[in-house]
């Protein structure tokens, strides 16, 4: 979206959008504008006509109705300008909030990573709000005023050429000045804006981690934290309101002295004889007007500058290039039987410090592949690729023979059902969240997933059964459940290729269990790679790929990794099913299993017994 680089330009793209009704809302400002100088001039025509010597009655009469007149059309232009401007404003805030929504969503992972949700959310549903507070502004604000100055420009012209002169130099000074002011002041304003985000980040990061306040009784100890920054913003408001203040009494005093002087000088005239009643009358409202307009422009303009520089901030950050946007010519991945190939990939977050060296893997379509090794060796970093959430630096994946950087994203991850190790749900019903995976899907279609996933039985247990809330993020359910319903999401998608995240490391045994079933019934014929801390789960697989330090080190069914003396997988194996850490320099896993719980190793240990036996037997 080009129109992302500059505020000017993104104002300009979504007036554009809507031509005419701006265009009939710029009139309308306008023609209101025009009608409340000519009411003044109305006005002064009838004191003339009623002061004048001749007293004519009809042009009493006939400037009272183009006074009243005026007055009527200029209300009428106004609300209709208002109606505009709202409806306008509104239409304008949709679109631009689904367009910030598209491009916000089309960013990589690690964009999301680096920013916190609520402020990202905030930014979006703000963009819409300073988009008509910036048209607000201009046309309701800084239009009206100058029409009004340059209309009374004109009439105090035919008055009198040097007070003209005299009071369009000094509205131009008062203007200039109060804006340069109130720019200085923007940094009270910066401070509070900046003060402001972080105690409503402060916000959602203290809700977002209720749980453990409540776990380590912080509640006292949060309060006084954010007390802390409740109070440097309170003192960066009360800054902000000052200086406002100081800058609004300063000009109540130019306004006094000017308005006061000027009507001094027309008197004077008026005695003399050479302006008439009606002349005194529209100087002086006339320059109280524009001089109370120079206050009301400056003001709107500084409002309109600090606008402005939060859109630049929000598009600096919303708006950058998305990284891995779709080659131009990137066609629909045609879905195979779901072969995957990694050639020659080097890839590191930072490109300095590459986490996957060189790594080459083919893995047939319907094989099962488990991939282990120590923590930190590259593993999830390996499945990210293959979903293409990062491009390596060098090399290249690809996946029933199309390589996945030549293929749109939404089809790569159409042929991808992943289960991570941590399955996210929305704040929907358990219906909703399974058909989130498929949305054309039958309710029966949910079910049959559901129960190939093992978890029927207990939605239908839940007290609204499938039309039961899960809670934000899912925290109505337990890590098992949760899980199962990410299983169930993946048997409706029917990809033929998942990938499974340590899936079942978060568990308990006995939802481990659980879940271990649902996952033997996903992976049948389907290709699998399957990134597991409990090597029991990838016990019965084709084939284990141990990883360390971002390459390769052993590849093979499992039963000959566990034949070969002193290789990596089988002191893993060792470890895991003995429960200790061995310090071979592949100690993650037996650090892992050391934290569980009695229980959870006892029932690890036998799982793995049992998978040690019968590999013995075969071997
Ligand atoms: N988003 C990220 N940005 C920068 N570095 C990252 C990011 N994610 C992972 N890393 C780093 O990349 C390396 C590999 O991480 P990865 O998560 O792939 O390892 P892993 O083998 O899956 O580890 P674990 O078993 O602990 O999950 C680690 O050094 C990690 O700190």
């Amino acid at each position: 979206m080009p129109f992302l680089v500059s505020p000017t330009r993104f104002i300009l793209h979504y007036v554009r959008a809507r031509p005419w009704i701006f265009l009939a809302l710029a009139l309308l400002v306008a023609g209101a504008s025009i009608c409340a100088i000519s009411v003044q001039y109305a006005m002064k025509l009838l004191i003339d006509a009623m002061t004048g010597t001749d007293r004519i009655r009809s042009a009493v009469y006939d400037a009272l109705a183009a006074f009243l007149g005026l007055v009527v059309l200029e209300s009428l232009l106004q609300r209709a300008a208002a109606l505009t401007l709202g409806q306008s404003t509104v239409a304008s805030g949709v679109g631009i909030r689904l367009d910030m929504i598209d491009y916000l969503t089309g960013h990589q992972m690690p964009f999301f990573q680096n920013q916190r949700a609520g402020s990202l959310g905030h930014r979006v549903s703000g963009l819409a709000g300073i988009f008509g507070a910036i048209v607000h502004r201009l046309l309701q604000e800084v239009t009206p005023p100058l029409i009004v100055f340059v209309g009374a420009m004109m009439i105090f012209t035919t008055i009198d050429v040097r007070m003209a002169a005299v009071l369009g130099a000094i509205f131009v000074l008062v203007t200039a000045g109060l804006v340069m002011l109130g720019l200085r002041g923007h940094v009270h304003h910066k401070a509070f804006a900046e003060h402001a985000g972080t105690v409503g980040g402060e916000l959602v990061d203290l809700i977002g981690n209720i749980w453990v306040v409540k776990a380590f009784a912080a509640r006292q100890r949060e309060l006084s934290r954010l007390q802390g920054f409740l109070d440097d913003e309170a003192s960066a408001q009360k800054r902000g309101w000052f200086f406002v203040e100081r800058m609004r009494g300063l000009h109540d005093l130019a306004l006094a002295i000017l308005v006061g002087g000027t009507l001094v000088w027309a008197i004077g005239r008026w005695s003399t004889g050479a302006i008439s009643t009606g002349d005194v009358v529209i100087i002086s409202t006339m320059t109280f007007r524009i001089l109370h307009g120079s206050r009301d422009l400056a003001m709107a303009l500084i409002d309109t500058s600090q606008q402005f520089s939060y859109l630049r901030e929000t598009l600096d950050i919303i708006g950058v290039p998305q990284t891995l946007s779709d080659a131009d010519d990137a066609a629909r991945l045609r879905v195979g039987e779901g072969r995957v190939e990694l050639t020659n990939v080097t890839f590191g977050y930072d490109p300095r410090h590459p986490v996957l060296h060189d790594l080459s893997l083919v893995i047939p379509a319907g094989q099962k592949v488990g991939v282990v090794g120590p923590s930190g060796a590259g593993k999830s970093s390996l499945l990210q690729l293959i979903q293409r959430f990062h491009d390596p630096q060098a090399g290249h994946l690809a996946i029933d023979g199309q390589r996945i950087d030549s293929v749109t994203q939404e089809s790569l991850r159409d042929t991808l059902a992943v289960v991570p190790q941590e399955v996210l749900l929305f704040h929907r019903t358990v219906m909703e969240n399974i058909r989130f995976a498929k949305p054309d899907s039958s309710d029966e279609e949910v079910h049959r997933a559901a129960e190939a996933a093992g978890c029927d039985d207990f939605i239908r247990r839940l007290p609204h059964g499938y039309d039961s809330i899960v809670g934000e993020r899912g925290t109505n359910l337990s890590g098992g459940q949760r899980q199962r319903i990410g299983i169930a999401r993946a048997f409706l998608k029917n990809a033929p290729v998942v990938l499974l995240d340590e899936a079942t490391s978060a568990l308990d045994s006995e939802s481990e269990l659980e879940v271990q079933n649902g996952l033997e019934a996903l992976i049948k014929n389907r290709t699998v790679i399957a990134v597991a801390h409990r090597l029991s789960t990838i016990a019965n697989f084709d084939r284990v790929v141990v990883v360390v330090d971002g390459r390769v080190v052993e590849d093979g069914p499992p039963q000959e990794l566990l034949r070969m003396p002193g290789g990596a997988f089988r002191q893993l194996w060792v470890m895991q099913v003995e429960g200790l850490d061995r310090s071979t320099g592949i100690s993650g896993a037996g650090q892992r299993i050391r934290h569980l719980s009695d229980q959870s190793r006892q029932h690890i240990q036998r799982m793995m017994r049992s998978a040690w036996a019968g590999v013995t037997e075969r071997v």
